[in-house]
């Protein structure tokens, strides 16, 4: 779908389009491609979402982070030929820097981590809401940012970090509406695939490139991924064996094959034994086919998808013991997810889940002459400072004030008015109960 429309908005020509406009004087309204704007209604609902995903973040006691949008492009540099880092959006910068627009959190984490070194003690508990962004050729007309929050857990080796991250996944979608006959949470393991490229005697450094391979599933048949497994130069058994494996939904099953006491085996075990503790075994579910296609996944991994199938995945994480050292510094175990704000959303329209976006302020005042605008503003003034939300209205005819306070939700109209003012008193309407009183300016709250 084309993500955004000719601007339908006209600008009156004025002398400073025809300085930064184009040819015929207007400046071009849209914003870059593949990017967005949130005028009034679509900036509540995104704030709404993101109140969701802070709340849900204090419920599992994690803390706040933030990090530039801008990164050195030597940070997202990595061998396997992942998508995410075939599309950054870089460039060098007046001084000569190679630098980028972040393509993704979980390498700012890891930078911070590794900075803040000996001065924080593990576990580290932290999330953030971050714009991410990607540089497609717009053939594909799909977007070019998107926002992202992110969990991530340092210092915890044991599955127990995977079963936290995944409670938070749940809680969000519960506090959402969404139940888990709507969404599922599939759960494998990257020890999985390694057990499996163990079982033919594949090289470690075929890995990650199979590991891209595979995290085409569900983009690409089965036959095309064979295809694919093939030209790597994998030997035909063990091609067979990983489509196999990847076509596993039963942890029994996958012990028979792997056999028993295969390090993947005892984690999945471990998080489903966790899951029934937590209360949500009915939202996850064992699937090998899910490998997340960022080769630095060393453990579990997981995605939630939509049990219709109609949409992409909604988020997915998993844990990257050895991010770290990839970046020079010691190997801290660690684990996260990224949720996107895009899928969600578009999952919340199918549901009929989209939560009330209209508006809410507490007052209107309005002056009913000119002479009352000061009246008015200190009225205005008081109210706010007592925390009440106030839109102070002037110019207006008394028919287009009702109407407003209808559009915005307001909860009293105090009208300013010559009779009243001068006895020191305003008139107060009550919309909902359409009371109507006269109250002392002084006493008004
Ligand atoms: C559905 C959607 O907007 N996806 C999206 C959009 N922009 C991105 C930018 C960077 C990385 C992943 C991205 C993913």
């Amino acid at each position: 779908h084309w993500l955004f429309s000719a601007s339908s908005s006209t600008l009156t020509h004025s002398d400073a389009a025809s300085t930064h406009g184009d040819a015929d004087g207007i400046v071009d309204v849209n914003p870059p491609r593949g990017t967005r704007d949130f005028p009034p209604e679509d900036m509540r609902l995104r704030t709404l979402l993101f109140d969701q995903f802070r709340e849900v973040s204090h419920l599992m006691a994690f803390e706040e982070v933030d990090f530039p949008v801008l990164e050195l492009e030597a940070l997202f540099i990595r061998k396997a030929g992942e998508e995410i880092t075939q599309q950054l959006y870089n460039f060098e910068d007046k001084g000569g820097q190679r630098v980028v627009l972040r393509p993704e959190i979980t390498p700012s984490l890891a930078r911070l981590v590794i900075k803040q070194g000996k001065s924080v003690s593990l576990p580290l508990k932290w999330f953030t809401i971050g714009q991410c962004w990607r540089y497609e050729r717009m053939t594909r007309g799909r977007r070019r940012e998107h926002y992202q929050w992110n969990m991530d857990i340092f210092g915890v080796p044991k599955v127990r970090a995977e079963a936290e991250l995944i409670q938070a996944i749940v809680l969000l979608f519960q506090r959402l509406g969404i139940a888990s006959s709507d969404v599922g949470i599939r759960v494998s393991s990257w020890k999985v695939l390694q057990a499996v490229l163990n079982m033919y005697t594949i090289p470690e450094h075929l890995f990650t490139e199979v590991c891209v391979i595979v995290d085409k599933l569900g983009k690409m048949t089965m036959e095309e991924i064979e295809k694919e497994l093939i030209s790597t130069g994998l030997p035909s058994e063990a091609v067979q064996g990983i489509i196999d494996v990847l076509s596993l939904k039963s942890l029994v099953k996958l012990e028979e094959v792997l056999g028993s006491g295969v390090e993947a085996v005892a984690d999945l075990k471990k998080l489903f034994s966790f899951a029934d503790q937590y209360g949500y075994a009915d939202w996850i579910c064992f699937d090998a086919s899910v490998v997340r296609g960022l080769a630095y996944y060393t453990g579990i991994v997981f995605e939630a998808f939509d049990r219709e199938g109609k949409l992409r995945a909604i988020c997915g994480g998993g844990r990257y013991d050895r991010l770290l050292s990839t970046f020079g510094s010691e190997d801290i175990p660690a684990c996260g997810f990224g949720f996107g704000d895009a899928v969600i959303v578009e999952l919340l329209k199918e549901k009929g889940l989209l939560p009330d976006m209209s508006r809410q302020i507490d007052d209107i005042v309005f002056p009913l002459d000119e002479e009352l605008e000061g009246p008015a503003s200190s009225i205005a003034s008081s109210l706010r400072k007592k925390g009440r939300s106030v839109d102070l209205v002037e110019d207006k005819r008394l028919k287009w004030v009702f109407k407003h306070a209808e559009r915005i939700n307001a909860s009293r109209l105090i009208l300013v008015g010559n009779s009243e003012w001068e006895r020191g008193m305003v008139r107060v309407k009550v919309l909902s109960t359409r009371e109507e009183f006269e109250v002392k300016a002084g006493e008004l709250e």
